[in-house]
């Protein structure tokens, strides 16, 4: 981490209790997520290379772009498990960069991960308790924790609705089909009321049909908040997306809606061209 961080996060703790309550946001902030001409370098290697990204408040935006472009490495950044090289990464307007992952999610940021991280011996309930007692943890003082305990029992089966498995309720997550444990991850990520969401390829490994039907609740769960999505899909980038950002060698080449990324020559040219084509090829 570097000195700048560092003074950041002297100044996170100065805050203290003060900091926001994820689901509140500071309203006069134009933008709920900004990437600021970050760099990440891995030693002599330049990851990201003065990646900008303004997202404004209820936007949902799809990040695409090849392999290797820098797409997971620009979720690790936000939500803080990698620090930046340069640059500045503002939540709400305030600065975040330089913040341990719990802070940022204390501040309103919930990411879910590729690789799941449900409890798999505990059942579909109890997953979503853990994940909203996480959240009240990082929010509120001891005290105040233990008084509103009775809340999170009307929290977990609020989001159990919203994630349409109360009939799987008592159910263990291991015991779970494969597209139910991703609705149960996104239960988990958004338990905590954040109001930015980060999620990584949430379709990977569905069905068409399982596909089509995961959009459609993504696009209910997530209703008024921003959400930022890693997709390889087309399908489900062009039919979730408000706005698409392009990342190609570290850097974003396009951010616009789906109609003109799609008619943009240089996306046609660097990524979008060949990933269409064999769309096509593979639906024919
Ligand atoms: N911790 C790390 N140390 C060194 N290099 C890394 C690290 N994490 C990622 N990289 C490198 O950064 C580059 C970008 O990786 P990243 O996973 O962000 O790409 P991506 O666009 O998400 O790719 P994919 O679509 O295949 O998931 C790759 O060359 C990768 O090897």
């Amino acid at each position: 981490m570097g000195r700048g961080a560092g003074r950041h996060r002297e100044r996170d703790q100065a805050e203290g209790d003060a900091v926001n309550a994820p689901t509140q946001s500071p309203s006069s902030a134009p933008y709920a997520l900004e990437l600021l001409d970050a760099y990440k370098r891995f030693g002599k290697t330049e990851i990201i290379r003065g990646a900008t990204l303004q997202v404004k408040p209820g936007e949902r935006v799809a990040i695409i772009g090849p392999n290797g472009a820098g797409k997971s490495t620009l979720f690790n950044l936000i939500s803080g498990r990698f620090g930046l090289s340069s640059g500045e990464i503002r939540l709400h307007g305030q600065r975040i960069d330089g913040l341990a992952p719990y802070e940022i999610n204390r501040r309103g940021l919930s990411r879910s991960f590729q690789v799941s991280n449900l409890f798999t011996r505990l059942s579909v309930f109890e997953n979503l308790r853990c994940a909203v007692l996480w959240s009240m943890k990082q929010r509120y003082s001891f005290w105040r924790f233990l008084a509103d305990l009775h809340e999170v029992n009307d929290r977990a089966e609020e989001v159990l609705e919203m994630i349409k498995l109360d009939r799987r309720r008592d159910q263990l997550a291991m015991n779970l089909t494969y597209a139910e444990q991703r609705a149960l991850e996104i239960g988990i990520t958004i338990a905590g009321g954040s109001s930015v969401i980060l999620l990584d390829e949430p379709t990977a490994g569905m069905s068409k049909s399982e596909t089509k039907r995961f959009i459609q609740l993504i696009r209910e769960v997530t209703e008024g908040k921003t959400l930022l999505t890693v997709e390889h899909d087309m399908g489900v980038v062009f039919g979730l997306a408000d706005r698409i950002a392009v990342v190609v060698y570290g850097e974003v080449i396009a951010f616009d809606t789906p109609e003109a990324v799609r008619a943009n020559a240089k996306v046609q040219e660097a990524y979008l061209g060949s990933v269409l084509a064999e769309t096509q090829a593979a639906g024919a």
